[in-house]
Parts: C-alpha cells; structure tokens; sequence
C-alpha cells in the first residue's frame, strides 16, 4: 500500500496495531508514523518495529494519508483541536476509541472530513484480532477497502452499521480480557491439582486458541462441538455440569451486556 499510516497515542492498542502492520508488510516501516508523549512508548516501538517516531501530533498530521487516533477518548476533543488546521484536506481519520461517534466528530472538525470508526482488539499485536469498521459518507469505496485492508493485515475485519459498534466493545474489543480471566483461572485450577504454572498456562492457551478454531473453521455449532467432548457418565459433563451450577453462561451473558451499555453511555 502506496500510504502513509500515522498513529496519534503510541499505548497498548495503538502498539498493537502497528506491530500487526509491520510485521504483515503491508508499507514498509518507514511510512508508518507515531506520536506519544511517553518517551518510552516510542524507544520501544522505534527500536521494535523501525518505525517514525515523534513526541509531536503535528508531524503525523502533516504527513499522513490515513491517521488512527488512539489515545483515550475523553483526550478526543483536545486532539482534534490540536491537529484539525494541519491534517491533509483528504485525509482518512480512523477513531478507534470506545463511545466515539461519527457525528461528534465530523463537527470537531468542523468541515467535510472523511472518517472511519473502528473497534479493533489487541490480539492484533500477533495477527489475529477482530475489528468492525464503520464510515461516513465522505469516505470513498476505495478508501473503505485501504482502511479494511490495514485491519486484515492484522486480523479480521467487518463493515457493520454504526449502531453495531457498542456491542462489537462488548463481544470483542473488551472480550480478550474476558479470554485471559479464563486461561488464568484454567492453569490456577491445573495448577491447584499440581502442574507447573508456565505449563499449564500453555495447556490452557492452546486448549482455547484450538476451540476457537474448531468454531471458525468447521461452522459447527459451538453447543454441538461442546457435545463432542462430553462422552457419557465421562469427565468433561461433570465439569459442564459443575460450570453450569456456578453460572459461567450468565456471567459471561452480563458481563457483556454491562460492557455495551458502558459503551453506549459513553456516547452520550
Ligand atoms: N486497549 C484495548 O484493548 C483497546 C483500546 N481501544 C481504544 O484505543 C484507545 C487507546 O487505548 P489504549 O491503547 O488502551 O490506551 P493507552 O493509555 O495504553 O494508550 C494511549 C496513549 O496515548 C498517549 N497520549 C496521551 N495524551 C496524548 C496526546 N495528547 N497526544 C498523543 N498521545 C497521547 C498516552 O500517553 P501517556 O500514557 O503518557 O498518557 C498513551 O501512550 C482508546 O480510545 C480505547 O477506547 C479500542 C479497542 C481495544
Ligand atoms: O476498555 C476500554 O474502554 C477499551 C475499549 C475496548 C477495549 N478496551
């Protein structure tokens, strides 16, 4: 891709995503741009990635095609203020922060400015994240495939409505913190019956990185793949069982709707 990517924010998601990009090749290092006012933040991914570094918002304003705000979004409004007179006039913003909205955006910006909301996640950083995307009118189809392309060389990547966005921060922005809960207390609960802990969080990880599969790769329902591993009076249906007594489904059912709803309380 012949396009300059700047990054406004250089934290744990705006890393992931660079990372993602360079390693996939999608441009060379050399046009991918970061600013952060964490020193520390841009050695790191200068020395990592080889990528352009700067503790001026400006200079990624200036020179880039297509510009990921990743900061935080209370931060919106002041960066915005900050980069709005510099930005090429047909630049592509890509907002990545929860509870961000198209409209109040275009109007910080105050004039036609193309914009695309994303909701990615961190396991970008080793190619297999998940984003939606969403875009306003000024975006062009063209565009629209460039922005898809940057979130697929890390990943998987989906157009959905804008009213998506909420839920998409629930079942898989928010999501790999869920997932890590439940590899930690998988290896706690092999660690409690005596296996070392380094390799039961590899016993854990690969078991759901491979379910996770079986569910992408075969289309079977994932009740129907449960199934498969519980044979009659076995082990499995006692813990299924026992997982079912202490509500898994439900926790997991709440925890995000109660992420959705923060979500969309923050778009107010
Ligand atoms: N983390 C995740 O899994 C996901 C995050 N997001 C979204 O990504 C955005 C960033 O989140 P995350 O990466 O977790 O947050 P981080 O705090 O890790 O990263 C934000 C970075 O922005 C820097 N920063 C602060 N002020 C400015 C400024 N004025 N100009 C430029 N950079 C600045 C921060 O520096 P300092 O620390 O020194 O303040 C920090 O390094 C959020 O809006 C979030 O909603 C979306 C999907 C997933
Ligand atoms: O916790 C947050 O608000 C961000 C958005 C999705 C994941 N992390």
């Amino acid at each position: 891709m012949d396009k300059k990517i700047g990054f406004i924010g250089c934290g744990n998601m705006g890393q992931a995503m660079i990372g993602g990009i360079v390693k996939s090749g999608l441009v060379p290092p050399e046009q991918v741009y970061a600013a952060d006012p964490s020193e520390q933040n841009l050695n790191r991914v200068q020395k990592e990635y080889g990528i352009c570094v700067t503790q001026d918002n400006l200079v990624p304003a200036k020179k880039c095609d297509i510009l990921v705000l990743s900061v935080k979004p209370y931060l919106y409004t002041d960066v915005i203020e900050e980069i709005r007179d510099t930005v090429k006039q047909d630049v592509v913003i890509v907002m990545i922060a929860a509870g961000q909205t198209i409209a109040v955006n275009e109007a910080r910006f105050g004039r036609n400015i193309k914009i695309v909301r994303a909701m990615p996640n961190t396991p970008a950083l080793v190619g297999e994240g998940m984003a939606a995307l969403c875009a306003n009118s000024y975006v062009t189809d063209e565009e629209k495939n460039e922005v898809r392309e940057i979130f697929e060389s890390f990943g998987k990547a989906e157009f959905v409505a804008e009213n998506m966005m909420d839920v998409v921060a629930g079942v898989s922005g928010s999501s790999p913190a869920y997932v890590y809960m439940f590899i930690e207390a998988l290896a706690d609960g092999a660690v409690l019956q005596g296996m070392p802990r380094q390799q039961a969080y590899t016993f854990a990880a690969q078991a759901v990185l491979g379910s996770a599969r079986m569910v992408l790769e075969t289309g079977m329902h994932p009740g129907a793949l449960k199934d498969m591993v519980c044979s009659p009076g076995g082990t499995t249906i006692e813990a299924v069982a026992s997982l079912e007594q202490d509500g898994l489904r439900a926790a997991v059912i709440r925890a995000v709707d109660v992420c959705t709803e923060k979500s969309k309380a923050m778009s107010k």
